[in-house]
Formats: structure tokens, sequence, C-alpha cells
């Protein structure tokens, strides 16, 4: 693509460059840069991507998008705001695939992953060809590929999606985080349907108030198409239980479904039965009541099930089918995972890193427990200071045998991380800051009947320790514990 033909999507005030170079890519990182690159400089939380512009164009780059003047031998477009230009950029670059796609974005605090693998799975019980963007990774098909961010950058976001539509999907769903809303990582993403779980406390490192945080997360409502096209309608789907959806229900001109199970709502579960294998609930939407069975468990899995049926429901999945795909649905990876290697208790791994998340897990393993409930948690590092003192307290509440240790460190010092959350107890509280031996202290100490949890890391099969990431998989450590325990 021509550089000129490029820049008319910008629509910026500044002098216009009269060079034509013709753009193989875009990149935002020089590392990435290759002959006939356009390279966007971004002012990062790190480093600052302007001083990495002569870089760039040593490797190959042909102009430069910046918004601080820089001298160099190949034509600079000057912008307010360069990371929103590579949005606008990437978008046009790649030929504004969103607009080709059906496209599910899902937000709140907790449940994104959860809920977005529902939809993804319904869809492909409905014969659909399926795109996932997320945590865990993005995928098309049954093709997976990494990711560093829960919501990659616009380039990384863009790139896919037109991967997506040149491998005919018809529908993806991805998470949209807070981060992702602020920094406008989603920034031309024409969005078809937009999600809201839940929003509990996280994240006040980056958003520092809860205020913040509920408007951030509300941009997905706000910018969800502001005309009414019966060709192609948006639909928001909140949860009626939550106090935030009122806001995002003003905020957007989408048309609003809701879904609940205490507030009446247009989708509902009534009538919830929980055992220790499954789920059942009557399905009350606008047209039918249902029966829907599910081996999901915990209160939770019944409103990320209800988002997903309100997700699907407007996207034209008949109601029928979405109820046979509930019933074969397998829990997601790291979430409330059962490690079972024939030990006499239960172990459960999941990815509860919230005050929230934590106490619906530790209530749902508390209705079940027979015998005694450990819990085996640590705060991740670099990460909101605040949650650490709240999710010890919630540890002490409602298990028997608390031991904190480490989560992902990062960059502070693990005691400190453990001194925060013991400011949250009064209790003598075990802490095994080496994450390893408080998993094999957790198994070594259980007994026929009791229920660990492992929680805060999940799918994840890494720690990172300062700068360093070391493969880590509490799975593996469990069912490694587990066998040195049979040995003995
Ligand atoms: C705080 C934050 O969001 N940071 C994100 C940010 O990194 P950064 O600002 O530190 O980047 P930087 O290292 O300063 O680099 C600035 C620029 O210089 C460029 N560069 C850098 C080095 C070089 O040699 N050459 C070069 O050109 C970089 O490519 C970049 O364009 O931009 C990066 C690229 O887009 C992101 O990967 C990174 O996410 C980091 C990994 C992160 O941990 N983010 C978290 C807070 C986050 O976003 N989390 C949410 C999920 C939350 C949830 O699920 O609850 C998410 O969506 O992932
Ligand atoms: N709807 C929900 N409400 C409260 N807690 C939930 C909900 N769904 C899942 N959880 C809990 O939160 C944990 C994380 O769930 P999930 O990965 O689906 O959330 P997420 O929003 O994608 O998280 P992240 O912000 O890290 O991407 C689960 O392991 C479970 O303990
Ligand atoms: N998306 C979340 C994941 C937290 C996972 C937990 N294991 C941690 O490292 O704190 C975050 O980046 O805050
Ligand atoms: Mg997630």
């Amino acid at each position: 693509m021509k550089l000129q033909t490029l820049l008319q999507h910008l629509h910026n005030f500044t002098p216009r460059v009269t060079e034509n170079p013709t753009i193989t890519s875009i990149e935002m990182d020089s590392r990435e840069v290759k002959q006939g690159s356009l390279f966007v400089c971004i002012k990062g939380f790190t480093v600052d991507g302007h001083d990495f512009a002569e870089q760039a164009v040593a490797r190959g780059a042909v102009a430069i998008i910046a918004e601080r003047p820089l001298t160099l031998p190949v034509p600079v477009i000057y912008v307010n705001d360069s990371r929103r230009a590579l949005a606008v950029l990437a978008d046009a670059f790649y030929g504004q695939p969103t607009h080709q796609l059906h496209l599910i974005g899902v937000t709140g605090t907790n449940g994104k992953t959860s809920t977005t693998h529902f939809i993804e799975r319904i869809c492909r019980h409905a014969g659909k060809k399926t795109g996932l963007i997320g945590t865990i990774n993005m995928k098309i098909g049954d093709e997976t590929y990494d990711v560093n961010n829960t919501t990659p950058e616009s380039l990384v976001l863009q790139k896919m999606f037109r991967k997506m539509v040149d491998a005919d999907v018809d529908v993806a769903a991805m998470e949209v985080s807070s981060h992702a809303l602020h920094m406008g990582r989603v920034h031309g993403c024409d969005f078809d349907v937009a999600v809201f779980t839940n929003l509990t406390q996280d994240h006040l490192d980056y958003h520092q108030t809860m205020d913040h945080y509920r408007w951030s997360k509300g941009l997905l409502f706000a910018q969800l198409g502001n005309r009414f096209d019966h060709q192609r309608p948006k639909f928001a789907i909140l949860n009626a239980d939550d106090a935030a959806s009122e806001e995002y229900k003003k905020s957007t001109a989408a048309h609003v479904v809701t879904y609940g199970i205490h507030q009446k709502s247009d989708i509902m579960a009534k009538n919830i039965e929980m055992t220790t294998s499954g789920t059942t609930f009557q399905l009350v939407t606008p047209t039918e009541t249902v029966q829907i069975k599910t081996k999901l468990i915990g209160m939770f899995n019944v409103y990320n099930t209800l988002a997903a049926v309100g997700a699907c429901l407007v996207s034209n999945i008949p109601l029928a089918t979405i109820v046979e795909a509930i019933a074969h649905m397998e829990g997601v990876p790291g979430r409330f995972e059962v490690v079972d290697a024939g030990q006499p208790f239960t172990v459960i791994v999941d990815y509860a890193h919230t005050p929230d998340s934590l106490e619906n897990v530790l209530q749902t393993i508390r209705q079940f427990a027979k015998k005694r409930v450990f819990v085996v948690v640590g705060c991740g590092g670099d990460r909101d200071r605040t949650k650490r003192p709240l999710m010890a307290q919630i540890a002490v509440q409602y298990s028997d045998v608390p031991i904190f240790t480490s989560d992902n460190p990062r960059s502070e010092d693990p005691m400190a991380i453990l001194n925060d959350m013991k400011q949250g107890v009064t209790e003598d509280v075990v802490c095994i800051v080496d994450r390893k031996e408080a998993i094999t202290y957790a198994i070594e100490q259980a007994e026929e009947g009791d229920v660990v949890l492992i929680a805060g890391k999940g799918h994840e099969t890494y720690q990172i320790i300062g700068k360093d990431v070391l493969y880590f998989d509490d799975r593996v450590v469990a069912r490694e514990a587990i066998q040195r325990r049979k040995d003995k």
C-alpha cells in the first residue's frame, strides 16, 4: 500500500509529506522493522519508541509516525497521539477486517476468558468457523497463536482479524480489558455485540479509582455504534445483577439485552441446582423457557453461561443449539480445573486473582467440601497492591488452612508482597514464599475428603520472578507432589 493512500485515513492537520513510498508493513517495535516498513513511535510505560526511530530507519523503515520532532532521512508524519494513529493505520492497512466479521467483545473484571470460550464453543457447535482472542491465546478454528496481553495492541489485533477474514471466520469472540479500552488498543474494532460480566476491584494500580475503572470498561458500550442499522444491529448484553449495568445501559445506543439471576432480566436462570458433578437450571428467555444441564459448577459459571447465551441469541444461534452445546461444554483450562492423580482428596487449580473471584470460588468449594478446605494463594507483583490484604482476608475467612505464597512477584520483593497480604489478617498464617514448596506443603497435609485450592495462576505455565520467566505450572507441580506423597 502507498504511504499517501494510508495517510488519507489519518485526517491530521500537520503539513503533508510529498514522498510516497510503498509501505510493506506497519511496525511499532523497531526490532520488527524490515525494508519498506512504516514505523510508529509510541511512548510506552517503560521506554519511548521515539528513541528507536533511528534504529528503525537503519533497519529499512521508509516513513515514521511520531509525536515529537525527529530529524531523519525519511518522511516523518506528526500526530498528536501515535497510539491512536497506529489503530487507524492498522485498521486501514489490513483492509478494515472487522467490518467483515461478526465480532463479540466481552469485558468485566472476572469471567471474560470463561465467557468468550463458552461463546466460541456454542458457535462451533452451531457449525460456525470461529476466532478467539484472550488471556490464554488467540485461535482460528483449532490453530492457536501466543499472546502477550489479554487484549493485544491494535496492530496485533488488526493483523489477526485479517487472518481470520482470510480464513473465512464467521464469528470472533474476544476479551476486552479495561487497559485496552483506556489505551485505545481496540479503536477501530467494529464490535457487533458487547458483553459485560461484572465489575469488582482490580487493577487500581493502573486506574487509581473504581470510578475510572468502571468508566474505562464502559467505553466498550459507549463506543458501540451510534446509528440504528437494521442490516447490522449492535447489541449490549448486560448483567442486570451488577450495578454498573445501569450506567452502561445509558451510555450505549445499541439494543440492550439483560441477563441475571436476581433482578428481572430478559434472560434469567431460575431453579438453579448444583451438585459436585454439575448444575441444572431453567433458562428463561423472552420467547421460550428451556432446561439447562451443564458439567460446570459455581454460581459464577451460571452468570458466564447466561452472558454467553445472550451473546449467541442475538447472533442468531438457535436456542436449541445453544442448549445442546452447553450440555457438552467442558471447563476452561485453569478455571476450576481438577487435578486428579488418584489421591483421596480433591485438588483444584483456579485462576482466581481478585478478591471477588477468590470469594466466589471458595464459596463454591465450601458448598461441597466434606472436610477441610486448604487454599494456596499469593498476589501478583507490579499489580494492584490494595487487593492483597483483601484476598488474604477472604482466604482466611473461607478456608480452614490458608497458605500464603508467591504468585508472579515480577519486580517486587516476594516477602514485601506477603507482608502486604498479612496486613489484612490478624491470625498467624503459614507463609511459604516458594510456590512449589507451598503447594507441596498443602498436598502433604491434606487428608481424605479435604479440598486443596491452588489459586491465582490457573493456566499459566510460567512464574515471573524479577525479569526471569521460569517454567511453572500449578497443575504439574501438584501432580508431582501427589506422586511423591504416594511414593513415600
Ligand atoms: C502497562 C502496559 O499495558 N504495558 C503495555 C505496553 O508496554 P510498555 O508501555 O511498557 O512498552 P515499552 O516497552 O515502554 O515500549 C514502548 C514502545 O517502544 C517500542 N520499542 C521498545 C524497545 C525497542 O527496542 N524498540 C522499540 O521500538 C515498543 O515496541 C513500544 O511500541 O505496550 C505493550 C505492547 O502493546 C504491552 O504488551 C504492554 O503490556 C504489558 C505486557 C502488561 O503487562 N500489560 C498489562 C497491565 C495489561 O495490559 N493487562 C491487560 C489484562 C488485564 C486483565 O485481563 O485483567 C491486558 O489486556 O493484557
Ligand atoms: N462471572 C464471574 N464472577 C466472578 N468470578 C468469576 C466469574 N467467572 C470466573 N470467575 C473466577 O475468576 C477466575 C478468572 O476467570 P476468567 O479467566 O474467566 O476471568 P477473566 O475476566 O478472563 O480474567 P483476566 O482479567 O485475568 O483475563 C476464575 O478462575 C474464577 O475463579
Ligand atoms: N490479567 C491479570 C492476570 C493476573 C494473573 C496473576 N497470576 C498475576 O500475575 O497477578 C493481570 O495481568 O493483572
Ligand atoms: Mg481473561
